[in-house]
């Protein structure tokens, strides 16, 4: 277990607009005495998904059982997991996205009608049982919203998407997990690891933790701003929070492409990248920067790009 995790929403830190939504519908549902309905989560990786569906769990005071959409296989697989649930327990299926087909079938009636639709014996004598579930609540997580199919998508009553984190937030998420660690941590220098953390708290925490090897071999007995400094150059983080492969990512768009536009593909291959990776984890926060654009023709470096890489841009003709 992680310790870090928030287990309530008041210790959940940012996401407001969120947070007051959902605060609605879980005093409406535990005052009715009802299961939540069905809540899909999507957003970039680390940005609180597992952690936020393990607080509505522990907020509507239910079980929480979790799986993935990797790891069933089967219909079966899922239909041992339902048979198992209390009434209005969270059930979270983390990358949602990759529920197999037959298993995504399995859950239209479950999510619906709170039934599991079984097929008793074989051939002619064959016959379809229906079995009656618990009211529970589906949550769903995913980074990637546009690969689940409409019926699925459309069974959900309840979407949100986690947005990045301002480094305000960020700083109060270091803070509580410095003190959660038994770290001295100041908060200038929360504010310093925050603004690198690229507004995503899983990164925040790592870095807290790197900072506090280079603050323990250093004899240091609290992290200053100038410790977290020392220790983030070490790291090879920039002001921004860019790593030496998001440079690269420019770098290579500038360079080897002219800034732009570049297919994923043709980019991916000229870093030795994996697509996916690069769409999912560089790319967002790239675009957030305004370093990045996507087009219907390609990747396209920014104006802001190009003073970050202190490259002049191609003369402009009027
Ligand atoms: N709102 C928050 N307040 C405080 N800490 C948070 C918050 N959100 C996330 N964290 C911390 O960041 C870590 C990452 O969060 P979490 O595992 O929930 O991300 P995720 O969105 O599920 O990521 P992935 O998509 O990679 O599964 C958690 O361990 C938790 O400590
Ligand atoms: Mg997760």
């Amino acid at each position: 277990m992680d310790p870090l995790r928030p287990r309530t929403l008041a210790e959940y830190v940012g996401q407001e607009d969120l947070k007051r939504e959902l605060e609605v519908y879980l005093s409406a549902a535990r005052s009715r005495g009802e299961a939540l309905d069905h809540m899909l989560l999507t957003g970039y990786p680390g940005l609180g998904k597992t952690t936020l569906a393990q607080v509505v769990a522990h907020e509507l005071g239910v079980n929480f059982r979790i799986t993935s959409g990797a790891a069933l296989e089967r219909p079966g697989d899922l239909a041992a997991i339902l048979t198992t649930l209390e009434e209005r327990d969270v059930l979270f299926i983390d990358e949602i996205h990759r529920l197999p087909k037959a298993c995504e079938e399995v859950l239209y009636p479950a999510m619906e009608d709170f039934a599991l639709d079984l097929v008793v014996g074989k051939g002619p004598g064959a016959r379809a049982v229906r079995l009656k579930l618990p009211r529970f609540t589906l949550i769903g997580a995913t980074t990637r919203p546009g690969l689940l199919s409409a019926p699925l998508r459309d069974r959900f009553g309840i979407v949100f998407k986690l947005d990045f984190y301002d480094q305000e937030a960020l700083a109060r998420i270091l803070l509580r997990s410095a003190a959660l660690l038994g770290i001295r941590l100041s908060e200038e220098a929360a504010r310093v690891i925050a603004s690198r953390s690229r507004g995503t708290p899983r990164i925040a925490n790592r870095l807290l933790r790197r900072v506090r090897d280079y603050a323990e071999v250093k004899a240091a007995p609290e992290i200053t701003p100038e410790i977290a400094q020392e220790a983030l150059d070490l790291m090879d983080l920039d002001p921004l929070g860019l790593s030496p492969l998001d440079r690269r990512i420019l770098e290579t768009i500038l360079e080897k492409f002219d800034g732009g536009p570049v297919g994923l593909s043709t980019l991916a291959t000229a870093l030795c990248e994996d697509p996916q990776t690069l769409e999912d984890i560089y790319e967002p926060y790239l675009i957030r920067c305004g370093l990045l654009r996507r087009t219907r023709k390609g990747r396209v470096l920014t104006e802001r790009a190009y003073a970050y890489l202190k490259a002049p841009r191609e003369g402009v003709l009027f």
